[in-house]
């Protein structure tokens, strides 16, 4: 959902399951034979009607999270202030659509998220660390996250935590798929009928106390060397990765821009170009992750690091979710200020940034604080 529209599912008519590196490219030819084997009638013709998939993927390749793709029975959606209802069935199954009834919202909860595998000090050593890798030579930018735990009480409804996601981040994606919540700003990939579009983000600042202070922030974060490099790395990634799907070329403003949100500013860019390939939206978010957003430069070694520094499974963190529908248009956003919820009510919230050699440690734990306010004022 995003300023009030979008598309939800209920109950799964299909639910597959991939693992691996190529997890997200299997799911992309997968979903191609699927689409293509459908029976789809669609009236209402626009983005997110007729047949859709929703999915997860991890940010690493071993993960021992699921990556899924599911097909809901029953698909609700709104768009430019059109509605619709999409009802899904397997051939031969007879069990009918879940109803459409609208169920009362859970009594109130609110917990406190409290430090998880990495303490916020564990986090200062591995900034420190970082900096010092990427000061040795061989690695320019590493992102490293940390983590916030916490439970559910018994029946917390988490649709609460999505209402206040979604009320308090309208201009974000909010997102709840299989477990997987949050209200990520940066959309990875999306494409409408032949054209791709993507933001990238990278490079942030706190928002300033007063109209003065926060017009100062947006100036010197727009104007830092270390942000102006951290963001130029992560657009260089998405362009080397969407350049071969758009033969005619990709385009992207050449300064970036300051997008503000409630609780930051990052340096963001718009970029977009026309397919030449009929790739799908999941076919170019294979393609495109892992981003330097998430990752790091050169993307091999900042894995590497990231894997040895970090102690800790991000699961569908840093990954794509989003949705795909039969022609192959959809959206994927990069899970960002997101939580894995487990089935028996354990949260993990993740939150991290891009590390330069210019990083001071302090500063990128605060900036992870603010990253991860979204998601613990939801909860709390
Ligand atoms: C890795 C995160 O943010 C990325 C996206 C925008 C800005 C970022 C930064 O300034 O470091 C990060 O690259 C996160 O929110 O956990």
């Amino acid at each position: 959902m995003r300023r009030g529209e979008g598309v939800a599912g209920l109950g799964e008519a299909l639910r597959l399951s991939f693992t691996g590196p190529d997890r997200i490219a299997r799911a992309a030819e997968t979903w191609r034979r699927i689409a293509a084997a459908a029976r789809v009638d669609d009236p209402v013709r626009t983005s997110g009607s007729g047949l859709i998939a929703f999915g997860a993927f991890t940010f690493a390749d071993d993960s021992a999270f699921e990556n899924v793709l599911i097909v809901p029975r029953t698909i609700i959606g709104r768009r430019d202030g059109v509605s619709w209802v999409t009802e899904v069935s397997v051939d031969g199954d007879e069990t009918p659509a879940p109803e459409l009834a609208a169920t009362p919202l859970g009594s109130e909860f609110r917990l406190s998220l409290q430090p998880g595998a990495v303490s916020p000090e564990r986090y200062l050593e591995l900034v420190a660390d970082a900096v010092s890798r990427i000061r040795s030579g061989g690695l320019r930018k590493v992102v490293l996250a940390r983590d916030l735990v916490g439970h559910l009480p018994e029946g917390g409804d988490l649709r609460r935590v999505l209402v206040d996601l979604a009320l308090g981040y309208p201009d974000t994606w909010t997102f709840a798929i299989d477990g997987h919540i949050g209200s990520s700003p940066e959309t990875l990939v999306r494409v409408n009928h032949g054209k791709v579009t993507a933001r990238v983000l990278a490079g942030s600042i706190a928002r300033g106390a007063d109209a003065e202070a926060d017009h100062a922030a947006a100036l010197r974060l727009a104007t830092s060397t270390k942000d102006l490099d951290e963001h130029r790395y992560a657009v260089q990634s998405v362009l080397d990765a969407l350049g071969p799907h758009a033969r005619s070329g990709i385009s992207a403003s050449e300064i970036p821009f300051a997008l503000k949100l409630p609780n930051l500013w990052h340096l963001a860019t718009n970029i977009e170009g026309a397919l030449s390939d009929g790739s799908s939206a999941l076919d170019l978010a294979a393609a495109l992750h892992p981003t330097a957003a998430v990752a790091g430069t050169p993307t091999a070694k900042a894995l590497e690091v990231i894997r040895e520094l970090e102690p800790l499974d991000r699961g569908r963190y840093g990954g794509p979710v989003g949705w795909v529908d039969a022609a192959g248009d959809g959206k994927w956003a990069v899970s960002l200020r997101s939580a894995e919820i487990d089935a028996t009510g354990g949260i993990r919230a993740f939150a991290g940034g891009g590390i330069l050699a210019a990083s001071e440690p302090e500063v990128e734990l605060a900036e992870t604080k603010l990253k991860f306010r979204p998601i613990v004022e939801a909860f709390g």
